[in-house]
């Protein structure tokens, strides 16, 4: 049997006076892909947070987050600090959130991937760090490196942003990904563009993914399990194809109705 890469047992999440996550667990093996589904407040992004150890000190978790084999509950920040981009890297919403607006995006992709290549032993210098920059720009298709590298955030697309975060979480070689409703900031034609993006990366490189998402549409394309999230708890899970089509809780299924509902609308048959 293989063994979880994350393993989150009874996971419950609150503040002083406030309940926010409660009791949740689930598994994601080496290389799944796996959906955290809900509608806004369920408690998806503070799970995230905390699976990546990087929730605010305001909100207290308790029970256990198993990643590669490290405890996160409770870990001192040094341990967590070396998870980070390690076992787990995340892609926001909002690209700029990960992207420094000062600095030039070339430095930016640079500081990640320095650190994995002095992690793995290899050679750290300004020419292989070039050459490792190079490939991670190919691999997240993205056009003119040379203008790209000396570019400041404000200066390229929101879609091309988003492709350097993916580099910048990329460059880690992160066993996990978490992409945290990665695409809602863009158009649609650039949702379509990073989700294909994304797969093909995850599969190519056998990473695991955690991905957040209002849109059932794209969670049910993207992974092979998923879990429905309502008030902090769990109300379903199981396989996205099961659950996606056949939802069993009554929420699920206003959800998958809902979209639905959404989808044709759009195609202007309602
Ligand atoms: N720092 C915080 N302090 C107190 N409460 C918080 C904090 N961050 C989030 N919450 C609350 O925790 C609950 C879950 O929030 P969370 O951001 O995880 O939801 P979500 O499902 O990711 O929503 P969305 O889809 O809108 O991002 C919400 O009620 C939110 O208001």
């Amino acid at each position: 049997m293989t063994q979880d890469l994350l393993s989150v047992q009874n996971l419950s999440l609150s503040t002083a006076d406030k309940g926010l996550v409660k009791n949740l667990s689930f598994t994601i093996a080496p290389g799944e892909r796996f959906g955290l589904i809900g509608e806004s407040g369920s408690g998806k992004s503070l799970t995230s947070l905390a699976v990546s150890g990087l929730l605010p000190p305001s909100i207290k978790p308790s029970g256990r987050i198993i990643l590669d084999g490290q405890e996160i509950v409770g870990a001192p920040g040094k341990q967590l600090d070396s998870l980070r981009g390690d076992a787990v890297a995340t892609v926001f919403q909002e690209p700029l959130t990960a992207l420094d607006p000062l600095m030039p995006l070339g430095k930016q992709i640079a500081l990640p991937l320095r650190r994995r290549l002095r992690r793995e032993g290899k050679p750290s210098g300004r020419a292989e760090v070039n050459r490792h920059m190079r490939d991670l720009i190919d691999q997240v298709r993205l056009p003119d490196p040379e203008r790209l590298v000396r570019a400041y955030p404000h200066e390229v697309s929101g879609g091309q942003r988003q492709r350097v975060a993916i580099a910048m979480a990329l460059a880690c070689r992160p066993k996990l990904l978490i992409a945290d409703e990665p695409t809602t900031a863009l158009d649609v034609t650039t949702q379509d563009q990073i989700i294909k993006l994304l797969t093909s990366l995850v599969d190519e490189l056998g990473i695991a993914l955690m991905f957040i998402s209002h849109d059932l549409a794209v969670v049910g394309q993207m992974v092979e399990r998923v879990m429905v999230m309502r008030n902090g708890a769990c109300v379903e899970s199981g396989l996205a194809a099961d659950v996606l089509t056949a939802p069993k809780d009554s929420y699920t299924q206003t959800l998958v109705d809902a979209a639905h509902r959404f989808d044709a609308a759009l195609e202007g048959r309602s």
